[in-house]
């Protein structure tokens, strides 16, 4: 049974303490036990695979996932009011506000409970990575980047087929335009940082969730 224990801070530092520690304690055995907060980023291109693998990763290791664009995509269907503003930045291949964001993910971990989240498709930036190291004063304890060939990316995201707004031949130029100046740069990052792991995105699912469960049993005793 998992229980917050910063019920009683200001909603502020209540978010904040949620977020770096969340924790939780559990009895075991009449040990209260103490859980730490695991975040893994995916990233990797339009269309590399980011959100399948998050699904087998669920299955397998019971994270929670949580996809940015599926986070904003939600802002647009119930109408708040940053809605409409995502929708046109979206709709042209675009980055939304960080800070916009930033908030929406903030906002899913602390009603979430539980401790490891898969953040899927953040930081696009380095301003989007910059923005959510200030805000939740943490980094990830891993990143997986998808790997694949453009032409790959463009093939799938073409026959896709989930009606998305983005899916279509002109505003997956600008995604990849976006991708290759913006987001490659923090791939960089968490590599130099030593961090990244990096998955080959050309392969059948099957193969790409071996390679995706290599790196994580590493990480289980953590996470677990
Ligand atoms: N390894 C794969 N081989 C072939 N098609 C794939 C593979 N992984 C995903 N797909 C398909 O490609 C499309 C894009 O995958 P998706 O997981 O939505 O990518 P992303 O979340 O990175 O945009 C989907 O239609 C998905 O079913
Ligand atoms: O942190 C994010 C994540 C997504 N997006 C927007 O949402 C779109 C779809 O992103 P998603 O990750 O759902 O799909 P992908 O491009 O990886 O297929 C992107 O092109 C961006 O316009 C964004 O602005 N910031």
């Amino acid at each position: 049974m998992w229980r917050r224990i910063s019920s009683h801070l200001s909603p502020l530092l209540q978010t904040r303490n949620s977020f770096l520690h969340t924790y939780v304690n559990q009895v075991q055995g009449g040990i209260l036990k103490e859980k730490s907060q695991f975040i893994a980023f995916v990233l990797g291109g339009p269309g590399s695979g980011k959100g399948t693998q998050c699904e087998k990763i669920v299955e397998t290791y019971g994270f929670t996932h949580l996809s940015a664009g599926d986070l904003l995509r939600h802002e647009i269907s119930s109408k708040s009011e940053n809605g409409s503003m995502i929708l046109e930045i979206i709709k042209e291949g675009k980055i939304v506000p960080s800070e916009v964001t930033v908030k929406l993910i903030l906002k899913s971990i602390s009603s979430t409970d539980n401790h490891k989240f898969l953040i899927d498709g953040f930081p696009r930036t380095e301003e989007n990575r910059v923005a959510y190291e200030r805000i939740i004063g943490a980094e990830p304890n891993l990143v997986l980047f998808f790997d694949c060939p453009e032409e790959v990316m463009v093939k799938r995201i073409l026959n896709r087929k989930q009606g998305r707004i983005d899916d279509n031949d002109e505003t997956v130029k600008t995604r990849l335009k976006v991708f290759k100046e913006l987001s490659l740069p923090v791939v960089k990052y968490y590599s130099k940082k030593g961090i990244l792991h990096t998955i080959n995105g050309d392969r059948t699912e099957d193969e790409i969730s071996s390679q995706v469960r290599e790196v994580l049993s590493a990480y289980e005793p953590i996470f677990r």
